[in-house]
């Protein structure tokens, strides 16, 4: 029987690598349905190409182009509650949420709730709202697969090992575009060169935070709750090549390790295909050509976004939902040209310094805490200008 897809945010870096990954195995998958913002052009492409039986764009007009473009021949809808019918359709086994943001949260949540296994790339679910998603997905009894390069290589470290002989998990940073800059030269880091990744090919937003290191920062928080470790139990290296994806180390001092040349089709395809490994078309890892790889301790007054990470998490509730929504405002303000590089940092903290966190809560608490946050980020800015 193929495993029968949705994938949320088709249109996307993690999006299209995952129809790459179908195309490569027809007789594996089925795409179902298909969910994307605005990007009518390629959802037609992909919707000629695989034949999804429904289709969610952002809104009516993206949605009216892609329905006229089909002939009519497909249901196309748009908007919020559309995104949760395409997560919830009855024909799917399996959703990959690759949408960008903590917009992914409520269909991620409705496809659990709904019986899907997740293909989870989008980390802001996570951040926003893991207590609640694990346990939906611990009640539902469906597995939330990483796609997140360094939670797949984790998870495979992880496979058979029992929890306890774990001593820490240590994710692995290439350090992003501004890996070798001071503080002094970030002050003139534009969107541009911040666009500029080092190793991967990805959509903007992550590749912003890449080079802020908020990108490790949310992937913390992301391990915390994909595999239960404490903060004191989940470090962080900058290993600029991208090639140890993660490692774990256990009490006896083993250390395992997932290497592999940058492409997400690999941890894409483990996700889809898991416990099974399908070949796959991918340049293979040339160790003799690599000849070196090398890693180092972040510093953290340099990076203080991924220090604000670790201090959120450890706070827990509704501060991450805070740090995940004030992040996503600055990184589309500084993208936008409206603020600066190193301003992003600033309204993240400010936003953390202000709110009052709220321990164990609800969905609606945690929805109304992003909605803050994203309000006090934009008042901060149109303040700052
Ligand atoms: N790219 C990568 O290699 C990796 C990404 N991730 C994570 O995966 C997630 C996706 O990243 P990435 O693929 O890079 O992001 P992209 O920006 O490339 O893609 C985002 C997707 O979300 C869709 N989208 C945006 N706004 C809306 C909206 N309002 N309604 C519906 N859909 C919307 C976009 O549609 P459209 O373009 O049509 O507007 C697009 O399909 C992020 O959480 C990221 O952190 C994790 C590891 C690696
Ligand atoms: C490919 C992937 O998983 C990204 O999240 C990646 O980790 C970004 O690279 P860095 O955050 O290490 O720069
Ligand atoms: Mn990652």
């Amino acid at each position: 029987m193929p495993e029968k897809v949705v994938i949320l945010g088709s249109t996307g870096s993690i999006g299209r690598s995952t129809l790459e990954v179908v195309s490569q195995h027809p007789d594996e998958f089925e795409v179902v349905a298909l969910a994307a913002g605005s990007n009518v052009e390629e959802m037609i492409k992909q919707a000629k190409t695989f034949n999804p039986k429904m289709i969610s764009m952002a809104t009516k007009e993206a949605a009216e182009e892609v329905r006229q473009a089909l002939n009519g021949q497909v249901r196309v809808l748009y908007g919020e509650e559309a995104l949760i019918e395409v997560a919830t359709h009855p024909d799917a086994t399996m959703v990959v949420s690759a949408l960008v943001g903590s917009r992914g949260l409520p269909p991620t949540l409705a496809a659990i709730q709904a019986d899907k296994k997740i293909g989870l790339a989008n980390k802001e679910t996570l951040v926003t709202a893991g207590h609640i998603v694990t346990q939906a997905a611990e009640k539902a009894g469906v597995p939330i697969l990483p796609i997140d390069s360094e939670h797949s290589a984790i998870f495979q470290c992880l496979n058979g090992e029992r929890r306890e002989d774990v001593r820490r998990l240590i994710l692995t940073a290439s350090g992003g575009a501004f890996r070798d800059w001071s503080r002094e030269e970030l002050v003139h880091a534009t969107p541009e060169k911040a666009l500029k990744h080092p190793n991967w090919s990805m959509g903007a937003k992550v590749t912003v935070d890449s080079a802020t290191l908020m990108n490790k920062g949310l992937e913390v928080i992301e391990a915390h709750w994909l595999f239960g470790f404490s903060y004191d139990h989940i470090d962080v290296l900058i290993h600029p090549q991208s090639i140890v994806h993660s490692m774990v180390e256990f009490h006896d001092g083993a250390v395992m390790a997932q290497l592999g040349t940058p492409d997400m089709k690999v941890p894409i395809q483990y996700a889809l295909t898991y416990p099974k490994r399908l070949p796959l078309l991918t340049k293979p890892l040339d160790l003799v050509q690599i000849s070196r790889l090398d890693f180092r301790k972040p510093d953290l007054k340099r990076y203080p976004c991924l220090q604000m990470a670790y201090d959120a998490g450890r706070v827990g509730g509704t501060m991450t939902a805070v740090l995940n929504a004030a992040n996503e405002v600055a990184v589309e303000q500084f993208l936008a040209g409206h603020i600066s590089f190193l301003a992003i940092e600033q309204v993240i903290e400010q936003a953390l310094s202000k709110h009052e966190p709220l321990a164990n809560p609800t969905l609606e608490e945690i929805e109304e805490a992003d909605r803050w946050a994203r309000d006090f980020a934009n008042r901060w800015v149109s303040m700052s200008a």
